[in-house]
């Protein structure tokens, strides 16, 4: 009786459905093709079983969802920076610097005093490219960072990197049969953006046994393939430091990709988000590719470069506040005033996330009121991440199959995991990745939630999975020893 009224609901569901004007069947196709595994099926899965803890606490087999699948930190109790926030806080509801209450220190209320001054009032539309004093600010950080000029109206703030790189992205794909190269591993948004936008994926592969480093012949063998099969390759996509294989590029593989794209006259797109998640200062510094091709002279005073940068990461993590920025340098005028238009169309990035990026760009200085405190704020959020990237990789280590480079920087762990023919032979009947279903098993027992190596594309019959190291240090020893616990009893399940 049941399966009949099922039936039945089935069918009523889908007549209802028929009559829809919007149905997934009409949908554009590109949209319903896209995925982004860092919030995917297991991510989903993740929200669901905290739902569910949420009405019944004891009935899953762990108390609460780790949320290890996304490089978010304050989900996991980061605080934000205080003299950030103070000054937020005064933009906000700038009555508040008429109080005299001493909670906000004078270098606070000077700083919202100038931004209100240019704008008016958060509520307010700004400029479409964005507020020109934080433009300002950005290209003055730019300048102290590289040592080389950085013009404001070379910029262009933006809701966080990811509509930056959208915009980018999309604005270079002009038919299915171009071509941006990028990273294998790489951060699911550039294969779902050019998949939206119609474009070519053309994959380069990151050397996992040179800690994920990448060779000029590898660079020039994707490009080569890709040539042959007609694409027209114009971009190459680098994160550096990189998402999800946490190495920082040495100062030589910047130079050969930075030949390689002169030579074969490809932009430059360079993901610069992790930029201060450098834990390898001394051998593995970061350097911008703004610098390295201007470090290169005359000759590349026509190297087409765009570099993009957040407030989602770093030590600042105001991944909410959706604030971030890109700079063009040696993009052709009538390009970015294409860019421009296309800003327009959507009136201005949150006004929050660019004062934001002002702030990140411009932060207290030695002297100033609010100095000891941001440093020492900053220097603390460094230090647990430091230790925290170092303690999930000697966890990880430790498990059987399981290898894991230490993080050069950004905010993830990429371990190799072997796993035995009988759990790939299972995964392959659920018609799954077999590290999907790892990952998926790890959810339902243990409620870390991590994303798959397939998620980010990776060598042919290689798994992985992308952990971050961003839960609070007091649960790390628990977290890690969970992490063990289950992947004993997976690799026995399966042996
Ligand atoms: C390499 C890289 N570029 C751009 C972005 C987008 O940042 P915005 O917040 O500024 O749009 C991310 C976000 N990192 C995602 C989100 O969390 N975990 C991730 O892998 C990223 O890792």
């Amino acid at each position: 009786m049941l399966q009949v009224e099922e039936k039945s609901i089935e069918m009523q569901r889908t007549a209802k459905q028929a009559s829809k004007v919007l149905r997934v069947e009409s949908m554009q196709k590109d949209i319903v093709r896209v995925e982004y595994a860092v919030r995917g099926e297991i991510a989903i899965r993740a929200e669901e079983l905290r739902k569910q803890l949420s009405v019944s606490p004891n009935s899953l087999p762990f108390t609460r969802i780790t949320n290890c699948n996304i490089g978010n930190p304050q989900q996991l109790a980061q605080r934000p920076i205080t003299f950030f926030r103070q000054v937020a806080a005064l933009v906000d509801y700038p009555d508040l610097l008429r109080s005299e209450s001493d909670l906000f220190k004078p270098d606070a209320r000077e700083r919202a005093a100038k931004y209100l001054a240019a704008i008016g009032s958060a509520g307010a539309y700004s400029h479409s490219q964005g507020v020109p004093i934080v433009r300002r600010e950005v290209a003055d950080f730019i300048e102290k960072r590289d040592g080389f000029a950085a013009d404001p109206e070379n910029i262009f703030l933006t809701a966080g990197a990811s509509p930056a790189v959208q915009l980018v992205l999309n604005s270079l794909i002009s038919h299915p049969k171009v071509g941006i190269m990028i990273p294998i591993p790489q951060y699911p948004l550039y294969t779902a953006s050019i998949a939206l936008f119609n474009g070519t994926a053309v994959p380069y592969y990151l050397d996992e046994a040179k800690n994920w480093g990448l060779s000029k012949e590898e660079l020039a063998r994707s490009l080569a393939k890709a040539r042959s099969e007609g694409v027209e390759v114009r971009a190459l996509c680098i994160i550096n430091p990189g998402n999800p294989t946490g190495q920082c590029l040495s100062l030589e593989n910047m130079n050969e990709v930075v030949e390689f794209c002169k030579k074969e006259n490809i932009v430059l797109l360079a993901d610069e988000v992790y930029q201060t998640n450098i834990y390898k200062p001394a051998e593995r510094p970061f350097h911008s590719f703004k610098k390295v091709v201007k470090s290169k002279g005359p000759e590349y005073d026509n190297f087409e470069l765009i570099s993009f940068h957040s407030v989602s990461k770093g030590m600042v993590g105001e991944c909410g506040r959706r604030g971030g920025y890109f700079e063009c340098t040696n993009i052709d005028p009538e390009v970015m005033a294409q860019f421009y238009k296309i800003a327009s169309i959507s009136l201005c990035p949150p006004v929050h996330g660019q004062l934001m990026v002002g702030l990140m760009t411009n932060p207290p200085k030695e002297g100033d009121a609010s100095y000891p405190e941001y440093r020492k704020e900053m220097d603390d959020i460094y230090q647990s991440l430091v230790r925290r990237s170092n303690t999930l990789a000697k966890a990880l280590n430790k498990l059987e199959g399981v290898s894991c480079n230490e993080a050069e920087g950004a905010m993830y762990l990429f371990p190799t995991i072997t796993l035995p023919r009988k759990a790939v032979e299972a995964a392959k009947a659920l018609g799954k990745q077999p590290d999907d279903m790892y990952c998926m098993e790890l959810l339902n027992e243990t409620g870390v939630c991590v994303v798959p190596g397939s998620g980010f594309w990776q060598k042919e019959g290689t798994w992985h999975f992308r952990s971050t190291f961003l839960a609070p240090e007091n649960q790390m020893g628990e977290f890690a020893e969970s992490l063990a616990r289950f992947h004993e009893k997976f690799m026995n399940k399966y042996r």
